[in-house]
């Protein structure tokens, strides 16, 4: 198995790096585009597993995209919300939200759609939006386990009406049914039974659909209601940089008391991840907050914090790697949703985490990180690209660690080593 040697710093970052697009934004905007009539262009689009997974299955529904990826830039040719084809056999990779995403597009649909995964997406939460597609209109044949991939929609388009759905394992689920709901033959009203995870990624959507000219009215924190008839515009969008995959660069100032500057993303950021930079201010860093870039200042030394991540849970294990530098410990609360991610996170970070030698606390839904000593290590990453890139950041500080199967990157940053390179040689 490849690995990659962490060189350790002897001196602060002092950068400035540039970003790809959020993989979240290109996949809804793959997705909205597609339904609109008409040519969209998504620019600064992510060119990565997870969004050239999700155009392949766009584009095997019938429904053309071009990718060019030196201009960063894709065209779809929406159809209006017609699938033209009537049968694909479509697979997602690792990517969740081209699994919720897709399975929902698909039931707009008129014929037979498969959709499987990797091993590890086959076991990842469906069940809750099959369900609602059931009950809206689709049959769906299981090959396996009843709620999981593989398995193949039969569709007549979907009837819309009133749903409760679960979202307490994952908002993608959520997040795709209010995507195809303005499609749907009668109007939607979709009401979150118990706990919604990941809240700040609903907000996006609703976002991102009224860029695209389509209202959600949101009835409380928990109800939304989408009207039937209403129809995605197709546009000229440009994708924000990642702001989960700048936390890792903010890391990095972070732990080494320098700075790093990230261009074209800033606080009036449409995603929820965009708060690592309150985090790291209550660590100790300094912020400046300008129109086109974000810039970290690390401290001497920073301070532990008691957290709740829910929203934010992608940036559990950025925290956890540079965790053990801190004054005080660091807790990370009601996060046991991420334990259906790529791997189970919360096991992971932990098991990574006493490889090196660090105290950890292991709860269903949290964890507590002792600061302390580092012993090098290679790290495992179980094909989860954040283990790699948030551990690479622990490298800096530590001489001999290694990270193991570098390339898990490629899900949503594919040149993440040569830009955090880069940004080591400025
Ligand atoms: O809707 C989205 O784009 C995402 C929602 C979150 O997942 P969950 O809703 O499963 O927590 C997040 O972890 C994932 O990386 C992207
Ligand atoms: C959880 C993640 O991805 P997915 O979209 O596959 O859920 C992630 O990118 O951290």
């Amino acid at each position: 198995m490849d690995t990659i040697a962490i060189p350790a710093l002897d001196r602060p970052v002092d950068a400035t790096v540039e970003i790809p697009g959020s993989k979240s934004l290109t996949n809804r905007a793959l997705l909205v585009a597609a339904l609109a009539q008409g040519d969209s262009i998504l620019e600064n689009a992510l060119f990565s597993e997870d969004s050239e997974y999700f155009a392949k299955c766009v584009e095997q529904l019938g429904i053309p995209i071009t990718l060019n990826p030196q201009l960063a830039q894709i065209q779809v040719a929406g159809r209006g919300g017609e699938i033209p084809a009537k049968q694909a056999d479509l697979f997602v990779g690792l990517a969740g939200t081209a699994a919720r995403f897709i399975s929902a597009l698909v039931a707009l649909g008129n014929g037979e759609y498969r959709l499987d995964g990797v091993p590890r997406m086959r076991e990842r939460p469906m069940g809750d939006l099959l369900t609602v597609l059931q009950t809206g209109g689709a049959t769906i044949n299981f090959e396996g386990n009843s709620g999981f991939m593989p398995y193949t929609v039969y569709s007549q388009g979907f009837a819309g009406g009133n749903f409760r759905v679960k979202a307490n394992q994952t908002s993608q689920q959520l997040s795709a049914l209010l995507m195809i709901a303005p499609y749907a033959q009668q109007d939607t009203i979709v009401e979150v039974e118990g706990t919604l995870v990941s809240q700040s990624y609903v907000k996006m959507t609703c976002r991102l659909m009224a860029d695209f000219g389509v209202e959600v009215i949101q009835i409380g924190d928990n109800k939304f209601q989408i009207k039937a008839g209403q129809r995605y515009q197709a546009r000229h969008y440009t994708v924000e940089p990642d702001a989960s995959n700048a936390s890792y660069f903010f890391a990095a100032a972070a732990v080494t008391g320098g700075r790093v500057r990230v261009k074209h993303l800033t606080k009036q950021s449409c995603q929820g991840d965009i708060l690592w930079l309150n985090v790291l201010e209550q660590m100790g860093c300094q912020i400046k907050d300008a129109d086109d870039y974000t810039e970290v200042t690390g401290p001497k030394q920073l301070q532990g914090i008691d957290i709740d991540m829910n929203d934010i849970s992608d940036l559990v294990q950025t925290l956890g790697a540079i965790a053990p530098f801190a004054s005080s410990p660091i807790t990370i609360r009601n996060v046991e949703h991420i334990r259906y991610k790529e791997t189970d996170r919360i096991k992971a970070v932990v098991t990574e985490l006493r490889r090196l030698g660090v105290q950890v606390e292991e709860f269903a839904d949290r964890l507590k990180i002792e600061p302390g000593p580092i012993t090098p290590a290679a790290i495992e990453t179980y094909h989860d690209h954040r283990m790699a890139m948030a551990f690479a950041v622990t490298g800096l500080k530590v001489p001999g660690i290694v990270i193991k199967d570098p390339g898990c990157t490629a899900k949503t940053f594919p040149d993440y080593f040569t830009r955090f390179f880069q940004m080591l040689e400025q």
